[in-house]
């Protein structure tokens, strides 16, 4: 037996998922949330699926130390892969690290030899994380950002946060409030992604 009811819960979520959307870190600005929601926000991460609770995950909410060494890292980063950078793009490198009132770095933990979890599905387990957190962020009056890049896969990265084996950076979420108000993000049709046998 089928239902087709839709009951108010799911109506909710269904707003608050239609409303989160990328707001780039430039236009991310104060208020941020404070400890008290951020502690919200990373126990909505912690209820993310994770086979075998390996806990393939962990964040570092960067305090003004932690965006400094994000900063140099950025730098670092883009002269071991173009040498000739002129200071106007370091300074553009350095600057991201700055921007947002929130900024927390997601980092997977992957395990390489597990038997039954293999690292594709600990990956999925941290964008399920991801998603909880922007989601429960958007539910407490929040917009956010993800942003990666190459920096995130870099050697200047793994020093700064002293990153273990199988760890790697993989983004950087800000949190804050959007400048602007946002259009509606459209969103891909159904018949793109699912098919419904009958
Ligand atoms: C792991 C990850 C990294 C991302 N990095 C960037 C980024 O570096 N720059 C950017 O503009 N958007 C980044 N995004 C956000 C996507 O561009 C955005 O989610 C996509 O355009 C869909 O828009 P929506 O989130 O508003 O639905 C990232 C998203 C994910 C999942």
């Amino acid at each position: 037996m089928t239902s087709d009811a839709s009951p108010e819960p799911a109506t909710m979520l269904a707003a608050l998922m239609q409303s989160r959307q990328h707001t780039g870190p430039k236009h991310l600005v104060e208020p941020g949330p404070g400890e008290v929601v951020l502690r919200a926000l990373f126990s909505a991460a912690a209820t993310a699926p994770d086979h075998g609770r390996l806990l393939p995950w962990r964040f570092i909410v960067l305090g003004p130390e932690g965006r400094k060494r994000l900063s140099h890292a950025f730098a670092e980063a883009l002269h071991e892969r173009d040498p000739a950078a002129t200071e106007d793009q370091l300074a553009d490198a350095r600057a991201k690290a700055a921007r947002g009132p929130v900024l927390v770095l997601a980092i997977a933990r992957l395990q390489s030899g597990h038997e039954q979890v293999p690292p594709e599905e600990q990956l999925v387990s941290l964008g399920a994380a991801i998603q909880n957190l922007l989601l429960a962020a958007e539910a407490h009056g929040f917009a956010s950002g993800l942003s990666s890049g190459r920096g995130m896969r870099s050697d200047a990265m793994r020093r700064a946060f002293e990153l273990a084996e199988g760890e790697q950076a993989i983004c950087c979420i800000t949190l804050g409030t959007a400048l602007r108000p946002r259009l509606p993000r459209p969103r891909p049709p159904m018949e793109a992604f699912v098919f419904f046998e009958s």
